[in-house]
């Protein structure tokens, strides 16, 4: 097993100086490093992969048993062996079918709860439900993390096929972001949404609160305008929310996986059960190219197989990800959650220490906002930084074709610059053409020298509608899946997030004075009482 990675560097080593654009010297560069599932077309002949690397990579894949676990996850085996539970966001989006938990079919509670929870959206939608002061026009998701990020990224997305009330979502427990959400809204003809997995968050039980404080002030019985999407329905039965406005989940969706049942409910009131089952429809059928298509083949696969030969055998330790699509533009702060709460761990299943690096940092912004800010560093920097770019064949502004030209031509020709790069030799014809000599040529050609030689890959598809948007989400659940399993790590507990929040729960009556913080490092103690001389806690 340990061979075959050291096969990998081995043949990075003797290769990393070679040219990626010499690699398209073989006329069958492209059709063999390039992919297509359903009308997305995956592009990863800009690296410096060629025939033997990915050889090697697709045996590490067969090695490490990439199919078998696959197999697991979607037959509901408790894959999620620290919290022993199984992982079938799956089932969430499967038309029909049986698959078993404990003996169990799942899929008559997650089609029901399906109907359910779309039933209620349409009913928002079409001003069955009300408020008390009439049919709604906002709703209010409050959520964090996995309960925020996914719904939040895909409504913004589908903006074009919005036709229902409006949709927020609030998440900071920071009291600036329900403050501002909150202005101009009418209490009397507002939903809000609590959106927790565990209903414990500190975050959203206080934004919750927060909500029914401020609805209270005109609403005679704000539990009749909130709705709760939770696994631990007793608990917003506490809070008050009656079960038959609470819509639950079982604890074999993971907070990162869940957008696609109830935590999806903004994006089903926002663009309506039609699109959204368009949605489940797309993921769906990257779900059966997962399982069904070769590993050479496989979408997930390669993005999983590239991105590994980046991080873990040339050593680039972050990936951008560059979405030439301004309604993706939450899709990198998504990813960050989906990668690196997935895979940024340092132990194996069994709890020895990982034997390399874990996954990558991930990170991004749409383009081309982002090449008038850090591009810079990703041309020149001196170290290499592995961009995937997505874009879209088709906009849906089609009177302003113009823009997406532009858009797509600035898309085509960052990976082309990235690759290609400018020679010393260029630039100093360059200079001289603008009349410089000397040493004065000299130093200005150096400052516009671009090493090239830098990877990329494109994602491009055909238009961003729910299907695709279904697709690439679950494209990325995936890739993150075959990563994880080749790493044998746990892709789907999250024990480094718990330190911070204990922390936070022991620091709040230090910052209120009722505590000392005796046994607190010396820099936090300054802070607590830098923060409490300002008076403003
Ligand atoms: O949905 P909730 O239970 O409120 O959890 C919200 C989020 O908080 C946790 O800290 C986890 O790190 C996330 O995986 C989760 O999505």
């Amino acid at each position: 097993m340990g061979e075959i990675w050291s096969e990998l560097r081995a043949h990075n080593a003797a290769k990393v100086q070679s040219k990626i654009l010499e690699l398209f010297n073989k006329s069958d560069r492209v059709a063999k490093f390039s992919a297509r599932a359903d009308g997305l077309y995956f592009d990863f002949s800009k690296t410096q992969l060629d025939d033997g690397a990915l050889s090697l990579l697709l045996e590490l894949a067969r090695v490490k048993g990439v199919e078998a676990r696959r197999a697991a996850m979607f037959s509901g085996e408790k894959i999620n062996e620290t919290e022993g539970r199984a992982v079938l966001h799956t089932a969430l989006r499967a038309a029909s079918g049986l698959i078993l938990v404990d003996g169990e079919d799942v899929m008559p509670v997650v089609l029901a709860t399906r109907a359910r929870c779309l039933d209620f959206a349409q009913a928002v939608r079409d001003g069955s439900i009300v408020g008390q002061g009439g049919s709604y026009t906002d709703v209010i998701n409050i959520g964090i993390g996995g309960s925020d990020l996914g719904p939040k990224m895909a409504t913004l997305a589908l903006a074009p096929y919005h036709d229902g009330p409006r949709v927020h979502y609030v998440s900071n427990v920071d009291g600036a972001d329900i403050n501002d959400a909150l202005q101009g809204l009418d209490p009397e003809r507002t939903l809000v949404i609590v959106a927790s997995k565990t209903f414990t968050t500190i975050e959203t039980m206080t934004n919750a609160r927060t909500a029914r404080d401020w609805m209270a002030r005109t609403v005679t019985d704000p539990s009749k305008q909130f709705v709760a999407l939770s696994s631990a329905t007793d608990k917003a039965g506490e809070f008050g929310i009656p079960p038959g406005r609470t819509f639950g989940f079982e604890d074999w969706v993971g907070g990162r996986y869940s957008l696609w049942g109830p935590i999806g409910l903004g994006l089903m009131i926002a663009v309506g059960a039609q699109a959204f089952q368009h949605f489940l429809d797309g993921a769906a059928a990257m779900d059966r190219h997962f399982q069904d298509a070769d590993l050479a083949d496989n979408l997930p696969v390669l993005l999983a197989l590239v991105g590994m030969w980046h991080n873990q055998v040339q050593g680039h330790a972050t990936r951008a990800v560059l979405p030439y699509d301004n309604r993706l533009s939450r899709l990198p702060a998504y990813l960050q959650q989906l990668e690196m709460e997935s895979n940024g761990k340092s132990v194996a299943m069994d709890g020895s220490a990982l034997a390399m690096n874990s996954g990558p940092v991930v990170w991004g912004e749409p383009g081309t906002n982002g090449q008038h800010a850090f591009y810079q560093l990703i041309h020149q920097g001196t170290r290499v930084v592995p961009c995937e770019f997505l874009v879209a064949a088709k906009g849906h502004e089609p009177e302003l074709a113009h823009h997406h030209r532009l858009l797509v031509a600035n898309c085509l020709a960052q990976s082309e610059a990235l690759m290609r790069g400018r020679s010393l030799d260029e630039a100093r014809e360059m200079m001289a053409a603008k009349g410089l000599e000397g040493a004065e040529l000299a130093r200005q050609a150096a400052h516009r020298v671009f090493s090239g030689n830098r990877p990329s890959t494109t994602l491009l598809y055909d238009q961003l509608t729910p299907f695709t948007l279904g697709q690439i989400i679950a494209l990325y659940e995936h890739r993150v899946f075959v990563e994880g399993v080749i790493l044998g790590i746990n892709s789907f507990d999250q024990w480094g997030v718990e330190l911070g929040k204990e922390l936070a729960v022991a620091l709040e009556p230090v910052l209120s004075g009722a505590d000392e913080g005796a046994g607190k490092d010396g820099s936090t103690l300054a802070l607590v009482a830098a923060v409490r001389a300002a008076g403003g806690i």
